[in-house]
């Protein structure tokens, strides 16, 4: 019986997910509240982290090893590096990397520590169903590299690193420590962002007014998907 984690960074981006459901229960745990609903012969947990690789690491590792979910999907906004990118769009990660994570003083490649990977790849198949679900609702959906790292972008030249270093095509605070979490605990993931700005210096208003319109276009495209699973 698959016990779902859907997990979000901020209220924003879980409040459209938690609209679908009624009867919910709130557990507070470690400095957070985890709603448990079941939907569709379902068994759910909900929770959004607060913002950061710490904060999510947190809540993905309680969600899998507090509450046992066997699976982990995520659903978000993102700045976009890939020109295709557009505000409002969606992107599924392939795989995700760390851009603020640097030993380079003792030569190791950007995003790298010893013991870990560069690069986390998420579950092929969560993946297919969620391309199944695109194509059958005719909506665009972008596959590539995410990048994460504890900061908010909002320059060019930041952005420009983050490309050059990972050819990432979207950026964000979260997804690649739940990636490592989820990896390390054997547990399928799915890292799913809508655009909310392209990271450069109107950034922050670009993410002001697009945050719930771009929150709410990944969670009613992740509901689809959970009415698949
Ligand atoms: N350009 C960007 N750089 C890095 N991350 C992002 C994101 C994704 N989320 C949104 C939010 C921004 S910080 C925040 C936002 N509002 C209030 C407080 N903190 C953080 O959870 C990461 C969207 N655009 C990004």
């Amino acid at each position: 019986m698959t016990k779902l984690a859907i997990m979000g960074a901020m209220e924003e981006e879980i409040e459209p997910l938690l609209s679908y459901f009624d009867n919910i229960k709130i557990t507070n745990y470690a400095d957070n509240k985890y709603y448990e609903v079941n939907y569709n012969g379902l068994e759910i947990v909900i929770a959004y982290s607060k913002i950061g690789k710490v904060f999510a690491s947190l809540t993905a590792s309680t969600m899998i090893q507090k509450f046992g979910c066997d699976t982990l999907l995520f659903s978000g906004v993102a700045g976009g590096i890939n020109p295709s990118l557009k505000i409002g769009d969606l992107i599924i990660a392939d795989k995700l990397c760390q851009h603020d994570l640097d030993i380079t003083a003792f030569g190791h490649p950007n995003g790298y520590v010893p013991g870990g990977k560069i690069f986390v790849e998420t579950s092929n198949e969560l993946r297919e169903v969620a391309k199944k679900v695109a194509q059958e609702n005719k909506l665009d959906v972008f596959e590539g590299i995410i990048a994460t790292g504890d900061q908010f972008v909002h320059s060019k030249e930041r952005k420009e690193f983050v490309q050059e270093k990972f050819n990432a095509d979207a950026l964000e605070m979260e997804g690649a420590s739940v990636a490592v979490i989820c990896d390390s605990l054997n547990i399928p993931f799915f890292i799913l962002r809508a655009i909310s700005d392209v990271a450069d210096m109107d950034a922050g208003f670009d993410f002001d007014e697009f945050l719930k319109s771009s929150a709410k276009n990944s969670a009613n495209f992740l509901i689809k998907i959970v009415e698949q699973l």
